[in-house]
């Protein structure tokens, strides 16, 4: 049997549990994994990836080193955590430029800086080719993980839903992006949110969206619910880019790297969510319920599991 005869998911479900402890804060094959000290948890989470496989036309070592931090940041705060340290794992070729090995790291340290955060060293390896491991910890009093109950509430935090499936979109199709500096800006530098920390201990669950909305809904189905999509934040920009509602849902729902999060709202806390996330200055946007039963459905009709994935 080979990675590709099961898929990446049915992989980590396997893997996720190995050694993982009792009474955790967060369940295994959550976004981020935890241990409890004191009077809280302290969250880590490690991520991975081929500088060719996510470094969009017109990005470079920069945006690709600022992406890592990102990426790891953003499991972070889905889970409540705020983030405090990175370090930074890179394989690289020998031939590579000097300037290119450092602009990766000016970048990582500057998506950390901009979270309030440092990078604490790393570690540089030979390889084929440019690889980085981006790891990151912060505490969390109240680590939030991904749960769902039928009655609550559907909502997408940040901004970027659609815009990073649009550039993405751009790359592969040879299109540019001059005209669209809201949508180079959310897949260049796609900073998570802090903001998120203002909704400490109201939401029910969340989870981090990194390969796409519609496969992170089905994992939301998955904890044993129907999700019931009603609208889909679609930007100005977004619509311009895709040239039609049509193309642009697909960009918000088969995306990927947005690295926001998807929240889970008691009914009753719904108020509360809204004023905290105003005063804090968190865009959310209500993308519908969750019920009894299982699926994804937008407006009723099914939305396929098609996602981003390795195997
Ligand atoms: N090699 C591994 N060993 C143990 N657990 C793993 C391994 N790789 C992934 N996992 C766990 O599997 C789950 C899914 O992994 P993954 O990194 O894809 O998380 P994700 O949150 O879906 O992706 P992203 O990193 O894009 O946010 C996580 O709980 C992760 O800790
Ligand atoms: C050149 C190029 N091709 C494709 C993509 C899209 N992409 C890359 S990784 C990923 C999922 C998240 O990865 P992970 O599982 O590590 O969190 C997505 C949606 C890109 N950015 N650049
Ligand atoms: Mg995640």
């Amino acid at each position: 049997m080979r990675l590709r005869d099961i898929g990446e998911r049915a992989l980590l479900k396997g893997l996720a549990p190995l050694g993982y402890p009792e009474g955790a804060p967060l369940p295994p094959g959550d976004d981020a994994g935890g241990v409890w000290v004191g009077e809280g948890a302290w969250l880590l989470k490690t991520d991975g990836f081929l500088y060719r496989e996510v470094a969009l036309k017109g990005m470079g070592p920069f945006e690709v080193g600022f992406r890592g931090v990102a990426a790891t940041a953003s499991d972070l705060l889905a889970k409540m955590a705020r983030p405090l340290g990175f370090t930074l794992g890179l394989f690289l070729p020998e031939d590579l430029e000097v300037d290119f090995a450092r602009r990766l790291v000016e970048g990582a340290a500057e998506a950390a800086r901009r979270l309030g955060a440092f990078l604490l060293g790393g570690d540089t390896n030979r390889g084929p080719e440019v690889a980085l491991t981006v790891s990151g910890f912060g505490p969390a009093r109240a680590p939030l993980p991904r749960k769902a109950l039928p009655g609550d509430l559907l909502y997408l935090a940040g901004d970027r839903w659609g815009r990073v499936g649009a550039a993405i979109r751009a790359h592969y199709q040879g299109r540019a992006l001059e005209a669209f500096p809201l949508i180079r800006e959310a897949a260049f530098y796609p900073l998570p949110r802090l903001e998120l920390l203002a909704l400490e201990g109201l939401l029910r669950g969340a989870l981090d969206s990194s390969d796409g909305l519609a496969e992170t809904l089905w994992q939301v189905s998955e904890l044993g619910v129907r999700v019931d999509l009603e609208a889909l934040p679609l930007h100005p920009d977004v619509l311009a880019f895709a040239g039609g509602e049509e193309e642009a849902r697909a960009l918000v729902l088969y995306g990927g790297e947005e690295f926001e999060a998807v929240l889970l709202v008691p009914p009753d806390r719904e108020s509360e969510v809204l004023a905290r996330a105003e005063g804090a200055g968190l865009p959310l946007f209500r993308a519908g319920r969750v019920g009894e039963g299982e699926g994804v459905y937008f407006r009723g009709e099914p939305v396929p599991r098609q996602g981003y994935t390795h195997f």
